[in-house]
């Protein structure tokens, strides 16, 4: 029996995994990219961005001169009221709301920009240099290349968007991406978001490729009629009908 090799192990486990590697129907025109858990690590998110935004937070209340923290704390306050039902007033209360929706990692879009806001100052003084995995940027490039257009949907605020592919490990890559969605176009699990980025970008659902490890986003945009894959970073697990862990192999499933 030495030197016997397992094969009917091995063969069922691929006929199991067959259907992952079935080539997209579709042209591909588009790619649209999630960030966390796609692009970049989740630990970079919750171990390096948040807790950089949660211990300079108090920062905002000398930032409040500027209009886009103004607005963003009169947002805080009707959306205390709305969302949890509470009465925020004073600049203490709304820092004290703006930190309890940081700690529970919550996508509401006033959070979403004031994070932007503190990064902002991290990324230019080279505190922070965002990460993203070493098959993403040859692919971003690969798929520019061919003609593809790329973007990038992320319940990060635009703004942030640019500055952690502009101030990335792998250097800037917003040459790589046409447009940016975030949550002021809609909710990432909601249907109707995809609906508009598809009108807004002027192409059919079907030519263009969403990319997220959250099954949730996946649905919405699949039944919007946009075609999906999952990306299964470390730490997720395959919950797709089409699953790959880098985008080299979602380059294998875009016909060439
Ligand atoms: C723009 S980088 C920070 C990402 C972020 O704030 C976040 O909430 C992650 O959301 P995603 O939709 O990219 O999973
Ligand atoms: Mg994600």
């Amino acid at each position: 029996m030495s030197g016997w090799v397992p094969h009917y192990t091995e063969s069922k486990v691929e006929q199991r995994y067959s259907h992952f590697k079935i080539p997209l129907k579709h042209e591909v025109k588009y790619i649209l990219t999630d960030i966390e858990g796609t692009t970049s690590s989740i630990s970079f998110v919750t171990e390096t961005l948040f807790p950089y935004f949660n211990e300079r937070i108090e920062q905002l209340k000398e930032l409040i001169h500027l209009p886009v923290v103004k607005q963003a704390f009169e947002e805080t306050k009707q959306l205390a009221k709305e969302l949890d039902g509470e009465t925020v007033k004073t600049t203490d209360e709304i820092i004290a709301k703006l930190k309890s929706w940081s700690l529970a990692d919550k996508k509401i879009t006033p959070l979403k920009t004031l994070q932007g806001v503190i990064w902002d100052e991290g990324y230019k003084s080279g505190a922070l240099k965002g990460h993203v995995y070493a098959d993403v940027a040859p692919l971003l490039e690969k798929w520019t290349k061919e003609g593809r257009k790329a973007g990038v949907f992320s319940s990060g605020s635009i703004a942030a968007q640019r500055l952690i592919f502009g101030y990335s490990e792998a250097g800037d890559l917003t040459q790589y991406f046409s447009n940016y969605f975030d949550t002021t176009t809609g909710g990432k699990r909601e249907v109707e978001t995809y609906r508009h980025i598809a009108i807004s970008l002027h192409m059919n659902p079907e030519n263009i490729l969403f990319l997220s490890d959250i099954t949730e986003e996946l649905i919405a945009a699949k039944t919007a009629g946009f075609q999906t894959i999952q990306l299964v970073r470390e730490g997720n697990t395959p919950h797709w009908d089409k699953v790959v862990s880098s985008f080299n192999e979602v380059d294998q499933l875009i016909q060439h």
